[in-house]
Protein backbone atom coordinates (compact mmCIF):
# COMPACT_ATOMS: atom_id res chain seq x y z
CA UNK A 1 0.00 0.00 0.00
CA UNK A 2 1.30 3.02 -0.91
CA UNK A 3 1.95 5.77 2.49
CA UNK A 4 3.08 9.08 2.09
CA UNK A 5 4.61 10.48 5.80
CA UNK A 6 2.87 14.06 5.90
CA UNK A 7 3.90 16.64 8.50
CA UNK A 8 1.42 18.91 10.36
CA UNK A 9 1.52 21.58 12.63
CA UNK A 10 -0.74 21.23 15.41
CA UNK A 11 -0.08 23.36 18.62
CA UNK A 12 3.17 24.41 17.96
CA UNK A 13 3.80 20.42 17.68
CA UNK A 14 4.83 18.75 14.53
CA UNK A 15 2.64 15.08 14.51
CA UNK A 16 3.24 13.05 11.69
CA UNK A 17 0.25 11.66 9.67
CA UNK A 18 -0.32 9.10 7.01
CA UNK A 19 -2.30 9.48 3.53
CA UNK A 20 -2.76 6.54 2.19
CA UNK A 21 -2.87 6.99 -1.41
CA UNK A 22 -5.06 4.69 -4.09
CA UNK A 23 -3.24 6.18 -7.23
CA UNK A 24 -0.10 6.76 -7.67
CA UNK A 25 0.81 7.71 -11.25
CA UNK A 26 4.22 8.14 -12.74
CA UNK A 27 5.62 9.61 -15.56
CA UNK A 28 2.74 8.80 -17.84
CA UNK A 29 2.47 9.44 -21.18
CA UNK A 30 -0.47 8.06 -24.02
CA UNK A 31 -0.59 7.78 -27.39
CA UNK A 32 -3.34 6.77 -29.29
CA UNK A 33 -1.43 6.25 -32.76
CA UNK A 34 0.52 9.31 -33.36
CA UNK A 35 -1.29 11.65 -31.09
CA UNK A 36 0.36 12.36 -27.46
CA UNK A 37 -2.77 12.34 -25.25
CA UNK A 38 -1.59 12.60 -22.29
CA UNK A 39 2.18 13.41 -21.37
CA UNK A 40 4.33 13.11 -18.09
CA UNK A 41 1.53 12.90 -16.03
CA UNK A 42 2.06 12.95 -12.35
CA UNK A 43 -0.52 12.66 -9.80
CA UNK A 44 -1.00 11.12 -6.61
CA UNK A 45 -4.25 10.27 -5.49
CA UNK A 46 -5.45 10.33 -1.79
CA UNK A 47 -7.92 7.42 -0.05
CA UNK A 48 -10.94 8.65 0.49
CA UNK A 49 -10.68 11.87 -1.35
CA UNK A 50 -12.81 13.50 -3.86
CA UNK A 51 -10.54 14.30 -6.80
CA UNK A 52 -11.90 16.73 -9.75
CA UNK A 53 -10.15 16.39 -13.19
CA UNK A 54 -10.89 19.76 -14.82
CA UNK A 55 -10.35 21.27 -17.98
CA UNK A 56 -11.12 22.11 -21.85
CA UNK A 57 -12.36 19.88 -23.88
CA UNK A 58 -9.52 17.62 -25.60
CA UNK A 59 -7.51 18.10 -22.55
CA UNK A 60 -7.02 13.96 -21.86
CA UNK A 61 -9.78 14.32 -19.00
CA UNK A 62 -11.17 11.54 -19.85
CA UNK A 63 -8.17 9.28 -21.26
CA UNK A 64 -6.97 9.90 -18.13
CA UNK A 65 -9.48 8.16 -16.17
CA UNK A 66 -10.12 5.73 -18.61
CA UNK A 67 -6.20 4.50 -18.40
CA UNK A 68 -7.54 4.33 -14.23
CA UNK A 69 -9.34 1.33 -14.60
CA UNK A 70 -7.29 0.26 -18.01
CA UNK A 71 -10.67 0.92 -19.97
CA UNK A 72 -8.49 2.37 -22.60
CA UNK A 73 -6.79 -1.16 -23.61
CA UNK A 74 -10.32 -1.58 -25.46
CA UNK A 75 -8.74 1.44 -27.92
CA UNK A 76 -6.33 0.07 -30.57
CA UNK A 77 -3.11 1.58 -31.42
CA UNK A 78 -2.66 2.72 -28.07
CA UNK A 79 0.52 3.37 -26.23
CA UNK A 80 1.47 3.97 -22.46
CA UNK A 81 4.24 3.98 -20.60
CA UNK A 82 5.39 5.52 -17.39
CA UNK A 83 3.09 3.76 -14.85
CA UNK A 84 0.19 3.93 -12.45
CA UNK A 85 -0.08 2.21 -9.20
CA UNK A 86 -3.41 0.93 -7.65
CA UNK A 87 -2.20 0.68 -3.69
CA UNK A 88 1.17 0.26 -4.20
CA UNK A 89 0.70 -2.41 -7.69
CA UNK A 90 1.70 -1.82 -10.66
CA UNK A 91 -2.21 -1.85 -12.64
CA UNK A 92 -0.59 -2.95 -16.17
CA UNK A 93 1.99 -5.72 -14.54
CA UNK A 94 0.64 -9.21 -16.06
CA UNK A 95 0.33 -10.49 -12.05
CA UNK A 96 -2.68 -8.18 -11.60
CA UNK A 97 -5.64 -8.83 -13.63
CA UNK A 98 -8.09 -6.71 -15.21
CA UNK A 99 -11.11 -8.44 -13.71
CA UNK A 100 -9.61 -7.54 -10.14
CA UNK A 101 -9.20 -3.99 -11.17
CA UNK A 102 -12.35 -3.50 -12.60
CA UNK A 103 -13.86 -5.11 -9.34
CA UNK A 104 -11.68 -3.01 -7.08
CA UNK A 105 -12.10 0.55 -8.76
CA UNK A 106 -16.23 0.70 -10.13
CA UNK A 107 -16.92 3.11 -13.16
CA UNK A 108 -20.20 5.51 -13.79
CA UNK A 109 -20.28 7.33 -17.61
CA UNK A 110 -21.52 10.16 -18.88
CA UNK A 111 -24.57 8.61 -20.07
CA UNK A 112 -26.65 6.55 -17.91
CA UNK A 113 -26.36 2.69 -19.45
CA UNK A 114 -28.55 0.50 -17.37
CA UNK A 115 -28.88 -3.09 -18.93
CA UNK A 116 -32.34 -3.74 -20.30
CA UNK A 117 -33.47 -5.84 -17.83
CA UNK A 118 -35.01 -4.96 -14.87
CA UNK A 119 -34.18 -2.67 -11.85
CA UNK A 120 -33.48 -5.66 -9.52
CA UNK A 121 -31.65 -7.48 -12.73
CA UNK A 122 -29.22 -4.24 -13.26
CA UNK A 123 -27.93 -5.21 -9.73
CA UNK A 124 -28.30 -9.16 -9.65
CA UNK A 125 -26.72 -9.62 -12.93
CA UNK A 126 -23.12 -8.07 -11.82
CA UNK A 127 -23.22 -10.60 -8.83
CA UNK A 128 -24.72 -13.33 -10.18
CA UNK A 129 -21.47 -13.10 -12.58
CA UNK A 130 -18.43 -12.40 -9.59
CA UNK A 131 -20.55 -16.25 -8.50
CA UNK A 132 -23.10 -14.82 -6.05
CA UNK A 133 -25.88 -17.30 -6.01
CA UNK A 134 -27.64 -17.42 -2.83
CA UNK A 135 -30.87 -15.46 -3.27
CA UNK A 136 -31.03 -14.23 0.26
CA UNK A 137 -27.68 -12.46 0.04
CA UNK A 138 -28.63 -10.64 -3.27
CA UNK A 139 -31.87 -9.70 -2.05
CA UNK A 140 -29.92 -8.15 0.48
CA UNK A 141 -27.22 -6.46 -1.85
CA UNK A 142 -29.94 -5.09 -4.18
CA UNK A 143 -31.34 -3.57 -1.58
CA UNK A 144 -28.42 -2.16 0.31
CA UNK A 145 -27.16 -1.06 -2.71
CA UNK A 146 -30.16 1.16 -3.89
CA UNK A 147 -30.04 2.46 -0.03
CA UNK A 148 -26.63 3.40 -0.98
CA UNK A 149 -27.73 5.25 -4.22
CA UNK A 150 -30.59 6.76 -2.59
CA UNK A 151 -33.01 5.24 -4.73
CA UNK A 152 -34.35 2.54 -2.49
CA UNK A 153 -37.99 4.87 -1.92
CA UNK A 154 -38.49 6.06 -4.97
CA UNK A 155 -38.02 2.40 -6.58
CA UNK A 156 -38.86 -0.30 -4.15
CA UNK A 157 -42.15 -0.81 -4.99
CA UNK A 158 -41.34 -1.73 -8.28
CA UNK A 159 -37.98 -3.39 -8.33
CA UNK A 160 -38.97 -6.19 -11.01
CA UNK A 161 -40.18 -3.36 -13.76
CA UNK A 162 -37.81 -2.37 -16.51
CA UNK A 163 -34.69 -0.04 -15.76
CA UNK A 164 -35.58 2.03 -18.84
CA UNK A 165 -38.57 3.40 -17.19
CA UNK A 166 -36.80 5.29 -14.55
CA UNK A 167 -35.90 8.92 -14.78
CA UNK A 168 -32.24 9.87 -16.90
CA UNK A 169 -31.34 10.89 -13.71
CA UNK A 170 -32.97 7.51 -11.57
CA UNK A 171 -30.91 5.63 -14.10
CA UNK A 172 -27.98 7.17 -13.47
CA UNK A 173 -28.05 6.56 -9.73
CA UNK A 174 -29.16 2.64 -10.93
CA UNK A 175 -26.00 2.40 -12.18
CA UNK A 176 -24.19 3.98 -9.23
CA UNK A 177 -25.91 1.65 -7.12
CA UNK A 178 -24.71 -1.34 -9.58
CA UNK A 179 -21.29 -0.21 -8.83
CA UNK A 180 -21.54 -0.11 -5.59
CA UNK A 181 -23.06 -3.70 -5.26
CA UNK A 182 -19.04 -4.99 -6.19
CA UNK A 183 -18.05 -3.15 -3.56
CA UNK A 184 -15.50 -1.05 -4.94
CA UNK A 185 -13.09 0.70 -3.26
CA UNK A 186 -12.75 3.52 -5.77
CA UNK A 187 -15.31 5.24 -8.49
CA UNK A 188 -14.14 6.91 -11.24
CA UNK A 189 -17.52 9.49 -13.13
CA UNK A 190 -17.04 10.56 -15.83
CA UNK A 191 -19.13 13.36 -16.39
CA UNK A 192 -22.11 11.88 -14.79
CA UNK A 193 -23.98 14.81 -14.57
CA UNK A 194 -23.84 16.09 -17.64
CA UNK A 195 -26.81 14.39 -18.97
CA UNK A 196 -29.31 15.29 -16.45
CA UNK A 197 -31.27 18.45 -15.47
CA UNK A 198 -30.38 20.32 -12.44
CA UNK A 199 -32.24 18.70 -10.12
CA UNK A 200 -31.21 15.40 -10.76
CA UNK A 201 -27.49 16.67 -11.29
CA UNK A 202 -27.89 18.06 -7.18
CA UNK A 203 -29.24 14.79 -6.22
CA UNK A 204 -25.95 13.24 -7.82
CA UNK A 205 -23.92 15.78 -5.92
CA UNK A 206 -25.64 14.85 -2.74
CA UNK A 207 -25.40 11.46 -3.00
CA UNK A 208 -21.17 12.14 -4.01
CA UNK A 209 -21.07 13.97 -0.68
CA UNK A 210 -22.53 10.86 1.21
CA UNK A 211 -20.50 8.16 -0.71
CA UNK A 212 -17.17 10.20 -0.41
CA UNK A 213 -17.35 8.82 3.67
CA UNK A 214 -16.54 5.50 2.42
CA UNK A 215 -15.11 5.31 -1.00
CA UNK A 216 -12.47 7.44 -3.10
CA UNK A 217 -13.40 9.12 -5.97
CA UNK A 218 -12.40 10.74 -9.06
CA UNK A 219 -14.86 12.94 -11.31
CA UNK A 220 -14.26 14.06 -14.85
CA UNK A 221 -16.28 17.37 -14.88
CA UNK A 222 -16.96 20.73 -17.48
CA UNK A 223 -18.79 21.97 -14.78
CA UNK A 224 -16.59 23.84 -12.60
CA UNK A 225 -18.97 25.10 -9.66
CA UNK A 226 -19.80 21.42 -9.47
CA UNK A 227 -15.95 20.37 -9.11
CA UNK A 228 -15.73 23.01 -6.47
CA UNK A 229 -19.34 22.29 -4.88
CA UNK A 230 -18.18 18.46 -4.45
CA UNK A 231 -14.35 18.00 -4.50
CA UNK A 232 -11.20 18.46 -2.33
CA UNK A 233 -8.71 18.05 -4.36
CA UNK A 234 -8.33 19.31 -8.26
CA UNK A 235 -6.29 18.98 -10.89
CA UNK A 236 -6.58 20.89 -14.10
CA UNK A 237 -5.47 19.57 -17.44
CA UNK A 238 -4.47 21.38 -20.40
CA UNK A 239 -3.24 19.71 -23.58
CA UNK A 240 -2.30 16.61 -22.12
CA UNK A 241 -0.94 17.90 -19.16
CA UNK A 242 -1.33 18.64 -15.61
CA UNK A 243 -0.71 21.81 -15.24
CA UNK A 244 -2.31 22.42 -11.58
CA UNK A 245 -3.16 20.01 -9.11
CA UNK A 246 -4.23 21.44 -5.89
CA UNK A 247 -6.91 21.63 -2.92
CA UNK A 248 -9.69 22.47 -4.65
CA UNK A 249 -9.97 25.82 -2.37
CA UNK A 250 -6.15 26.79 -3.81
CA UNK A 251 -7.45 25.90 -7.38
CA UNK A 252 -10.08 28.35 -7.58
CA UNK A 253 -9.42 31.02 -5.27
CA UNK A 254 -5.55 30.84 -5.35
CA UNK A 255 -3.81 29.12 -8.52
CA UNK A 256 -0.20 28.93 -8.77
CA UNK A 257 -0.62 29.18 -12.47
CA UNK A 258 -1.91 31.80 -14.62
CA UNK A 259 -3.53 29.19 -17.33
CA UNK A 260 -5.30 27.77 -14.42
CA UNK A 261 -6.97 31.02 -13.30
CA UNK A 262 -7.16 32.15 -17.10
CA UNK A 263 -9.83 28.64 -17.81
CA UNK A 264 -11.15 29.04 -13.87
CA UNK A 265 -12.26 32.87 -14.29
CA UNK A 266 -13.45 31.50 -17.88
CA UNK A 267 -10.57 33.37 -20.09
CA UNK A 268 -10.99 30.10 -22.26
CA UNK A 269 -12.23 27.16 -22.63
N1 LIG B 1 -10.15 6.67 -29.49
C1 LIG B 1 -9.41 7.73 -29.82
N2 LIG B 1 -8.62 7.70 -30.91
C2 LIG B 1 -7.85 8.75 -31.25
N3 LIG B 1 -7.79 9.91 -30.55
C3 LIG B 1 -8.55 10.00 -29.45
C4 LIG B 1 -9.40 8.92 -29.03
N4 LIG B 1 -10.03 9.31 -27.89
C5 LIG B 1 -9.61 10.56 -27.64
N5 LIG B 1 -8.72 10.98 -28.57
C6 LIG B 1 -8.03 12.28 -28.60
O1 LIG B 1 -7.25 12.41 -27.41
C7 LIG B 1 -7.36 13.73 -26.89
C8 LIG B 1 -7.92 13.64 -25.47
O2 LIG B 1 -9.28 13.19 -25.55
P1 LIG B 1 -10.18 13.00 -24.25
O3 LIG B 1 -11.46 12.40 -24.68
O4 LIG B 1 -9.40 12.31 -23.20
O5 LIG B 1 -10.38 14.53 -23.81
P2 LIG B 1 -11.38 15.16 -22.74
O6 LIG B 1 -10.59 16.17 -21.99
O7 LIG B 1 -12.03 14.09 -21.94
O8 LIG B 1 -12.43 15.88 -23.70
P3 LIG B 1 -13.99 16.21 -23.50
O9 LIG B 1 -14.05 17.17 -22.36
O10 LIG B 1 -14.37 16.84 -24.79
O11 LIG B 1 -14.69 14.91 -23.23
C9 LIG B 1 -8.25 14.50 -27.85
O12 LIG B 1 -7.41 15.20 -28.75
C10 LIG B 1 -9.02 13.42 -28.57
O13 LIG B 1 -9.38 13.82 -29.87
Amino acid sequence: MALTAVKTMKNNQTTQTEEVLVYNTKNLNLWYGDHHALKNINLDIKEKDVTAIIGPSGCGKSTYIKTLNRMIDLVPGVKTNGSIEYRGRDIFSKEFLVEELRTRVGMVFQKPNPFPKSIYENIAFGLKIHGIKNKQIINETVEKSLRGAALWDEVKDRIHEPAYGLSGGQQQRLCIARCLALEPDVILMDEPTSALDPVSTLKIEELIQELKEQYSIIIVTHNMQQAARISNKTAFFLNGEVVEFDSTETIFNNPADSRTDDYISGRFG
